[in-house]
């Protein structure tokens, strides 16, 4: 007999839900996308990453009954205080238009000197077993960069293009998606979950 946990991922960004696919490929254990569940995405009302990540969680578990995985995450910038931030996928106003986003960041920061413009990535994970888990998993992981003055590379999502890994030389685009997952705030958060993961 095996026993197939299943587990939703409450995301709808494509980019996240295929570094989660690559990062939980853990036997015994099935994920599945919101989506494919018929799960819609929810206005992220939180004023906290945690608290976003919670919602999100919580909606897909109660719709599906299953154990649920949210992600909430985002580009804060030294030089900006901190923006985008919480408000990243809809810095330039749509909700997910990358290329807006990045081109507001890049005319924020027009004129910047390269040793000002440091920002980092902060993810943070939310592991719900049921919709009322009253002490719910959270991960938290932050990664450490730099911000280019134009876009280079094609893989990843989002700020990738413009987010440069001062380790490597190399954009987050330009990273190979197994070396960004091993660096990357949301490879380290989910590194810290991995256990409880697969414990379900
Ligand atoms: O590794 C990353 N590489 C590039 N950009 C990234 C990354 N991680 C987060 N980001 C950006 C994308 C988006 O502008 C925002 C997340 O917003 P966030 O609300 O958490 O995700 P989302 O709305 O795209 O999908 P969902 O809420 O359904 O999971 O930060
Ligand atoms: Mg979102």
């Amino acid at each position: 007999m095996c026993h197939v946990t299943r587990i939703v991922v409450a995301s709808g960004n494509a980019g996240k839900l295929a570094e989660f696919n690559r990062l939980l490929s853990d036997a015994g254990l099935e994920f599945v996308s919101q989506r494919e569940l018929g799960v819609d995405d929810i206005e992220e009302t939180g004023l906290t990453f945690v608290e976003n990540a919670l919602l999100k969680a919580r909606h897909a578990a109660r719709v599906t009954g299953l154990p649920s995985l949210a992600d909430d995450s985002g580009l804060c910038v030294d030089a900006l205080d901190g923006a985008p931030g919480l408000y990243s996928a809809r810095y330039a106003g749509t909700h997910g238009d990358a290329a807006a986003n990045i081109a507001k960041l890049l005319r924020a920061l027009d004129g910047v000197e390269d040793a000002r413009r440091g920002a980092y990535f902060h993810c943070t994970l939310a592991l719900l077993r049921h919709p009322d888990d009253p002490r719910p998993l959270i991960a938290e992981g932050e990664w450490r960069g730099r911000i280019l003055h134009a876009p280079r590379g094609e893989g990843g999502f989002g700020y990738d293009p413009v987010f440069l890994d001062t380790g490597t030389g190399l954009t987050a685009a330009e990273l190979d998606p197994t070396t960004k997952n091993r660096i990357s705030h949301r490879g380290l958060a989910l590194a810290q979950l991995q256990h409880a993961v697969s414990a379900l």
